[in-house]
């Protein structure tokens, strides 16, 4: 009698049966065999979703950051401080104009410094890269990354105790607010708060120090300007997100004990400086041969403003963090008043946007081709000009180059770095 088995693999009767049987045996294989691949697939599609997912995820947190064992001692290595009573300063836009020269000053002289920057596109990202690998030649490590992120904020802040926060990260330009009013929400007022909040939280709070503008002056006309003028009436969105900052860090100030000082810049320029700026473009164009735009004020009055070189300004900021003194909260309690300072940090000699011109066209040896034209209304105010006593008194703020002598600056800085070759920008 042959076994069930053999039954069914070699049947006794042929015919029918038999083939039946192969049948069944082959439609059983190749249905397993499909059966089979089908979970391959779909445990290959689910594996796929799932990676999909953790990337997207960690993308909107910032995990993708701190999963690395060699991310997290890059940032150990870049906040220890090296000098006694030094800092270890989180600087947010340090791959940023600004940024990058408080970074390198800060680092110099001993202090811990860790660098966050996002990177973006809003002015060409390869001077930001070459200023990151500047940065990065003198030990300062920075995490790319949004100031939004509050969880590589926090993952930074556990691993590096800061002291201080100098934070430089904005969205910068007066007239481009028209155009793209949602950036400046997002980086000057969000970003902000995302900041505040991680650093109230902070064991030990840092100390907070953050650019606002001179711009939060609007349509003032008594000069100088000084911090207890009235602020209430900005000309552009940017300047109505750098005045809603500073009443922001206030009633953070306030409730949570952070110690808080505003700086109010004004038109700060120099090497590595923002493309997006007029001293800037305008030497760009001047050096390719196309015209340049001058805007005029009311009855062809020319505008002006208190440049200020990008040296001058890291001095007021470094001034600024040493005499911060220090939050009083912890873990996001006030344990009593902090200190809420606000300072300008300007030249003090407003010098008109037609003899700035005239000043490049010295340096550069070449003559600009100048349209005039009635200022638009995009948000420009017709000047500006800062008292900046308060910062002299507090920290000895006290500029010390003129307007003539940073564009020299500049200019060599700008033909080292482009090159009189100015077909490739
Ligand atoms: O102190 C600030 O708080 C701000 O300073 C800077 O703003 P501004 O003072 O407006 O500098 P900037 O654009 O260089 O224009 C300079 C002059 O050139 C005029 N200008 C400009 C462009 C142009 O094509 N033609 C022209 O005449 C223009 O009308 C103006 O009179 C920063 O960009 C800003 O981020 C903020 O920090």
């Amino acid at each position: 009698m042959p076994s069930l088995e053999e039954e069914l693999m070699f049947p006794s009767t042929p015919g029918k049966f038999k083939g039946q049987n192969r049948h069944f045996h082959r439609c059983f294989a190749s249905t397993s065999t499909m059966f089979l691949w089908a979970l391959f697939l779909i445990a290959i599609t689910a594996s796929y979703l799932c990676f999909q997912s953790f990337m997207d995820n960690n993308k909107s947190t910032g995990v993708r950051y701190f999963t690395s064992h060699h991310w997290e001692k890059q940032v150990i290595n870049s906040a220890q401080i090296r000098r006694t009573h030094g800092m270890s300063v989180l600087v947010t836009g340090a791959a940023g104009f600004v940024g990058s020269h408080v970074s390198l000053a800060l680092k110099k002289r001993g202090d811990g410094v860790v660098g966050i920057d996002n990177f973006n596109n809003y002015y060409d990202v390869l001077l930001k890269k070459a200023r990151k690998n500047l940065l990065n030649e003198n030990g300062i490590f920075i995490a790319e990354g949004d100031i939004n992120e509050s969880k590589l904020l926090l993952k930074l802040f556990d691993i590096a105790k800061f002291t201080h926060v100098m934070h430089l990260a904005a969205q910068a330009g007066v007239r481009y607010a028209m155009e793209n009013p949602n950036s400046y929400i997002h980086s000057n007022i969000a970003g902000l708060v995302t900041l505040l909040e991680v650093s109230k939280n902070a064991h030990p709070q840092p100390a907070v120090v953050w650019a606002s503008s001179s711009s939060v002056y609007g349509l003032n006309e008594k000069v100088p300007f000084s911090e207890s003028d009235r602020t209430d009436r900005p000309a552009s969105l940017y300047a109505a997100t750098k005045k809603a900052g500073e009443e922001i860090t206030h009633t953070y100030n306030h409730i949570y004990g952070l110690s808080v000082t505003g700086l109010r810049f004004f038109t700060v320029y120099g090497p590595w400086g923002r493309p997006d700026m007029a001293y800037f473009s305008f030497t760009r164009n001047i050096l390719q041969g196309k015209p340049i735009t001058i805007y005029r004020g009311k009855n062809r009055v020319d505008l002006a403003r208190d440049f200020t070189y990008i040296d001058d300004v890291v001095k007021g900021c470094i001034g600024s963090l040493d005499t911060s003194g220090k939050s009083t909260g912890s873990g996001g309690k006030k344990r009593g008043p902090a200190p809420y300072r606000i300072f300008n940090l300007g030249n003090t000699s407003p010098v008109s946007v037609p003899m700035m011109v005239g000043m490049l066209e010295k340096h550069l040896k070449i003559k600009a081709k100048k349209n005039f034209v009635v200022m638009p209304g995009n948000g420009d105010v017709p000047f500006t000009h800062a008292n900046i006593s308060s910062a002299q008194k507090e920290f000895g703020y006290k500029p010390t180059t003129d307007l003539q002598t940073g564009l020299k600056k500049f200019v060599r800085w700008y033909l080292s770095y482009y090159g009189y070759n100015q077909g490739k920008l």
